[in-house]
């Protein structure tokens, strides 16, 4: 049979740890004993089989069981389950402030101090668990998924990170393409920054001397000099987000950096050499876009030597649901975890998420805003009327919206439109009359995808 978790009994009394490793011992727990809080310190620590659980004695000679709390790092290493005769209420509260997650009086009643373990241990896994995903998706660049398309991609960063070549990253809005370029970089081992620059937010104009820096006086309203986000990625890695609404021009001159490996800010005279490696993103279909003459086939074929392609999320269903637990540890607090409603699995695997995985991570983030104190359950209904597919959902009647609601319905239809018509950001920019950057903006706070 396998041996049940190791409580480590910290106690000064030998007549107390005889009788708790018998209880224990009967409850299928295995003991380890301590008879100060040095002794139990040097157990901690042991690497090879640190103990599931600590059950402490307060009152002891030496140091007491609150100054080893207090001593002992914070979250501390193993939950526990704090034991006295004599502590005032004063010291239980002491002793729940420092970490401890139960508190039982003694002689304690063998039902009350089991259920305290037993409670104590599962929420240690569960925030154990929670720690483990929140840990896997702070990680810069680490790629959360099962499908075999994201093992394909792990691997292919895993080869193709350390070289110096550009990347060109494809694949719908929200499929990851950024967290993608961060995998790229962190395998790079290059030691300088990864420098995004998003060229649909930033307006045409100011695109230029964003990306190559200006010398002091190079235009009006230069009044100091300023290094470009290249020169910025020196040693590092440059991000070209939305490369597709790159206008014409610079893409001449991007071609140039990438072939010369220097830049030249605005008015300067001395080109400047730059070691960055170059990366690109878009979710715009590159090789129309040569044909139409939007862009310029030969940075196109010197970005396409190493192309990247992110599916869409409804392509790898096996990513939803690992994707979902990571985001409700992200959002909910330590000891919830996500459950699922029959039938929520076939609605996610159902639904087409148009924004991919950024509508995923939404829609986990509504819920857990919307669910109070309660579970955090998914339901089928949670996909069933997204936020930026009015289409596929009745149509309310006035009394059911805001007028802010109602306000964004119409946006949403319009930008809609707009993208259709105009077929990229700069397009619908253009048709509206409004500013790209402001655009694009609203199309990221509506939840749209910027696809037409
Ligand atoms: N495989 C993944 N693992 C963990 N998180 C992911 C993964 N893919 C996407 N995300 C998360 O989803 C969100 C959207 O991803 P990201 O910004 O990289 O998409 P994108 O393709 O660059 O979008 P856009 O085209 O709109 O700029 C981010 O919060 C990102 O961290």
């Amino acid at each position: 049979m396998k041996p049940g978790p190791r409580i480590l009994i910290v106690d000064d009394d030998p007549g107390v740890i005889r009788a708790l490793r018998g209880l224990l011992g009967d409850e299928g727990f295995t003991t380890v004993e301590a008879r100060s809080a040095a002794e139990a310190s040097r157990l901690l620590e042991a690497p090879d089989a640190p103990p599931a659980l600590m059950l402490l004695d307060l009152r002891m000679p030496g140091e007491t069981g609150l100054e080893l709390l207090a001593r002992l790092p914070k979250p501390l290493p193993v939950p526990v389950v704090v034991l006295s005769g004599e502590a005032s209420p004063a010291e239980a509260v002491q002793a729940l402030k420092l970490g401890a997650t139960d508190f039982v009086e003694k002689p304690p009643s063998a039902e009350r101090l089991i259920t305290a373990l037993r409670n104590a241990l599962a929420l240690g896994s569960l925030r154990e668990e929670r720690e483990r995903l929140l840990d896997e998706l702070a990680r810069p660049g680490h790629l959360v998924g099962d499908s075999p398309a994201m093992e394909a991609l792990r691997q292919l960063i895993a080869r193709v990170g350390p070289s110096d070549t550009a990347v060109l990253i494809t694949g719908e809005t929200g499929t990851g393409k950024e967290r993608v370029a961060q995998a790229l970089h962190k395998a790079s081992g290059r030691k300088g920054r990864l420098v995004a620059v998003n060229c649909a937010a930033i307006p045409a104009t100011l695109l230029e001397s964003e990306l190559f820096g200006h010398e002091r006086g190079a235009f009006s309203g230069a009044v100091a000099r300023r290094t470009g986000r290249v020169e910025q990625a020196q040693g590092g890695t440059l991000l070209l987000d939305e490369l597709g609404d790159m206008p014409l021009e610079l893409q001449a001159k991007l071609l140039r950096v990438l072939e010369t490996r220097q830049v030249e800010r605005l008015g300067g005279t001395l080109p400047v050499t730059v070691d960055v490696r170059i990366l690109a993103a878009t979710h715009q279909d590159l090789t129309r876009a040569v044909k139409e003459g939007r862009f310029r086939q030969d940075l196109f074929f010197r970005l396409n030597v190493l192309p990247l392609h992110l599916p869409p999320l409804r392509e790898r269903p096996e990513d939803l649901l690992p994707l979902a637990r990571v985001f409700a540890a992200e959002f909910a607090g330590p000891r919830v975890t996500l459950t699922l409603a029959p039938g929520a699995e076939a609605a996610l695997r159902a639904y087409p998420w148009p924004g991919n995985v950024r509508e995923l991570r939404n829609v986990i983030e509504r819920l857990n805003l919307l669910r109070g104190d309660g579970p955090l359950e998914l339901r089928p209904d949670a996909v069933t009327a997204p936020a930026g597919t009015p289409a596929a959902a009745p149509r309310a009647t006035l009394g059911d919206k805001s007028y802010r609601e109602h306000v964004e319905d119409f946006e949403r239809d319009l930008i809609r439109a707009a993208l259709r018509e105009g077929e990229s950001i700069a397009g619908a920019a253009r048709l509206l009359q409004v500013d790209r950057g402001n655009l694009y903006r609203r199309i990221k706070a509506l939840g749209l995808p910027v696809v037409p």
